[in-house]
């Protein structure tokens, strides 16, 4: 077979389901890391949000497990649910000729159904950390017993997997693994940071061949994709709704289909009301929204049925929806890695994108330390409409937001809040899975 992938290793089945997906030419991540994986090294690999880092772990676990496809054989676990589902179904239409199993363990869901599925001794599990813990925690041999038989552990988005967040759980999950001499690790991500790289000076393993560790650095050594357009846009903070909807609306990006970041659930749970009164298709994802809601809403943007999605971080990591045009940083995160995954949400495979981040007077400094993280300046947003028209849009988006905020009122939404309220959103939201 003359294919690129089947070069580099990968197993006839799986080259023509890769290119059943249109997938024929493997990415510079791809070519780095797939020969090596299939050599038997742990493996660091790092490389721009949209880059096809999912296959350059996948391909090589998928091909070794069909040399002999019985039983468990990897456990892969990602911050988010969203992901984590995203994952296994590429895993599960990849693997669909080969009648591959794979078990979805995550937040939100029924534990017995996921205990079920387990005692059904699934290929591959794809999980969030916490979910997978109760289960290690909590159920018997029958369930979590193959476990202990896994060849590969993946850590997809390594860097935010090895926080304190996540990591008691993160070590109640491996607890249970076969010891690292005896499977093959595989950490990826987009923002490598020096906690990823303290596994490169793990002492080598005799036996075992040394980690590979690969970095794709462009030429430029600017961290985000190349089709991506990164401007910023000064606004005042009582005025940033009004901006948001004029942009929405305007002639450029009034079909655009837009993911828009905010810091606090309380935020986006305000501007998806505000901004469905004004008539914008829109959706929002968030921790606070029951699982169900969450995965609908989902749902409903991939299928363009919403054209807007406000979302926190729970959706900016790894989520992979070609169709997004625009991202919009509607707050700035402290972090600037949480820019390059945001904006990451766009601009993906090639495709071109935007990035607009709205700028408060407290914020200067944020977007300073991001251009830096990034090696690039942004411009200054241009696209934005005079005064008249902005003062047109605040007083609709006045009226708007002032009934949002008193259906709120009568949901008691700000109680429930409250109660949520003592950690920051992203370590609530990543920690609820
Ligand atoms: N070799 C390829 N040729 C064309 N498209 C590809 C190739 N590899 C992957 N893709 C597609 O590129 C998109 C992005 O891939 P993927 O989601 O794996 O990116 P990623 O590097 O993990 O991004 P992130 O850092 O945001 O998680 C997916 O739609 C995937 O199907």
């Amino acid at each position: 077979m003359s294919s690129e992938f089947a070069n580099l290793g990968l197993s006839k089945w799986l080259v023509e389901a890769l290119q059943a997906m249109k997938i024929t030419q493997p990415t510079a991540i791809q070519k780095a890391c797939i020969p090596q994986i299939l050599q038997g090294k742990d493996c660091i690999g790092g490389a721009k949000t949209g880059s096809g880092k999912t296959i350059a772990f996948g391909a090589p676990m998928l091909t070794k497990w069909s040399e002999d496809p019985s039983g468990m054989f990897g456990v892969v676990l990602t911050p988010t649910r969203e992901l984590a589902m995203q994952i296994a179904e590429q895993f599960t239409a990849l693997g669909s000729s080969m009648n591959i199993r794979v078990a979805l363990v995550v937040g939100g869901e029924s534990i017995v159904d996921q205990a079920i599925n387990l005692q059904r001794k699934p290929h591959f599990i794809v999980a969030t950390p916490g979910r997978l813990a109760h289960h290690i925690m909590n159920s018997g041999e029958d369930t979590i017993g193959g476990l202990k038989r896994a060849k590969f552990l993946v850590l997809d988005e390594a860097d935010i997997l090895l926080t304190d967040t996540f990591g008691e759980h993160l070590a109640t999950c491996i607890s249970i693994l076969p010891p690292k001499e005896k499977r093959q690790t595989l950490l990826f991500t987009a923002t490598v940071t020096d906690q990823v790289k303290t596994l490169q000076n793990a002492p080598a393993v005799e036996g075992k061949p040394p980690l590979f560790s690969y970095e794709v650095e462009s030429m430029d050594k600017v961290a985000i994709p190349s089709t991506l357009k990164t401007t910023y846009l000064l606004v005042p903070e009582q005025v940033k709704e009004a901006y948001l909807y004029q942009i929405l609306t305007n002639a450029t990006y009034n079909e655009s289909s837009a993911i828009i970041f905010v810091n606090r659930t309380i935020t986006a749970e305000v501007l998806r009301r505000t901004l469905k009164q004004l008539d914008v298709r829109v959706a929002s994802l968030h921790s606070q929204m029951p699982q169900q809601e969450r995965t609908n809403s989902l749902h409903r943007f991939r299928a363009n049925a919403a054209r807007v999605l406000i979302a926190t971080d729970v959706a900016s990591r790894g989520l992979d929806i070609p169709a997004v045009q625009l991202v919009i940083n509607y707050d700035i995160s402290s972090n600037p890695d949480t820019f390059i995954h945001r904006a990451g949400r766009t601009a993906r495979a090639g495709r071109s994108g935007e990035s607009i981040c709205f700028v408060a007077p407290r914020d200067v400094s944020r977007i300073q330390a991001i251009e830096e993280r990034i090696n690039k300046k942004m411009e200054e947003f241009k696209d934005v409409h005079d005064t008249a028209v902005i003062r047109k849009a605040l007083n609709k988006v006045t009226v708007a937001k002032r009934e949002s905020l008193m259906s709120m009122e009568k949901e008691n939404f700000g109680e429930r809040r409250r109660r949520h309220e003592k950690k920051s959103d992203l370590h609530k939201s990543y920690r609820s899975n």
